[in-house]
């Protein structure tokens, strides 16, 4: 934990709902069942609602890299989501941030027709780099995601790559940049054994920058090696959190009971 202690997000009882529309049976969703519902007032039976976070409160503070781990289903990337400010949080609770958090692959909105070269201009000045910063990094971020490995795909178009190497470059541009808050959803897994190397030195280096990391990952290693605090969600509701090996020794036991 970081010696001076600011926080950078606190998440206050937060609740994530989410309202899925159209799932009614077959009939239940026709003109004339909608006009009724309109004439009537009632809500329509096709929305069905999935709870995925259940008043979940943590404080994290800058310097610290926490890992979210849980079984699947349990709610980590809905949180994610709602750090980043993707998903909004039910009235009587809140999820305070500094800065804009990053989720990276989903900031990074790349385009498949340009080329990777292109992609990381526009992904750096999207970042809020000026044209100069922007063009100072590109060599370093093609070179660091290591797309130019096996031959000169940089200045191929982006659907010629593989979803491993288009993951890399995404993780590339993304922590080209110092995040308050950088929120990574197993895009540590997605690469190569020695990109995943790299990528775990970067989110170590984007820590001592005073930073803060959330990872995201079914890769117990990952998260050992880069997280010195994780919390263990379990069906949206928090079972643990405080340092990862006794979070981690806790899930373990609850994974072999079940
Ligand atoms: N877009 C969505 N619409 C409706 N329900 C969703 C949506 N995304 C996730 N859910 C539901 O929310 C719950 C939590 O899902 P979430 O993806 O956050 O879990 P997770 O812990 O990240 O899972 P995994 O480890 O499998 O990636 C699940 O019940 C899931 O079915």
């Amino acid at each position: 934990m970081a010696d001076e202690q600011i926080p950078t997000v606190i998440a206050d009882n937060a609740h994530i709902i989410y309202r899925i529309h159209g799932s009614a049976t077959p009939g239940q969703n026709n003109a004339l069942t909608s006009f009724k519902r309109l004439v009537t007032r009632t809500k329509s039976a096709a929305i069905r609602e999935v709870h995925a976070v259940k008043g979940v409160s943590f404080v994290a503070y800058r310097g610290e890299a926490i890992g979210l781990i849980g079984s699947n289903g349990s709610g980590k990337s809905t949180l994610l989501r709602a750090i980043a400010g993707l998903l909004p949080v039910e009235r009587g609770g809140a999820i305070y941030a500094a800065g804009q958090p990053s989720l990276l692959g989903v900031n990074a909105a790349l385009m498949n027709d340009l080329s990777g070269e292109r992609n990381v201009t526009l992904g750096c000045l999207a970042m809020g780099m000026s044209p100069a910063q922007a063009k100072e990094q590109v060599d370093e971020i093609i070179n660091f995601s290591g797309i130019n490995e096996r031959g000169d795909f940089s200045s191929l178009p982006m659907r010629t790559y593989s979803s491993g190497m288009a993951a890399r470059l995404r993780f590339s541009i993304a922590a080209a940049k110092k995040h308050d808050v950088l929120l990574i959803d197993e895009a540590l897994a997605t690469g190569d054994a020695k990109f995943r190397k790299r990528s775990e030195q970067r989110v170590r280096d984007l820590r001592a920058q005073a930073g803060t990391v959330f990872l995201v990952s079914h890769s117990e290693q990952s998260i050992r090696d880069t997280c010195e605090r994780s919390i263990w969600l379990e069906s949206g509701v928090i079972r643990a959190d405080g340092p990862t090996n006794a979070v981690m020794k806790e899930y373990e036991a609850f994974v072999k009971a079940s």
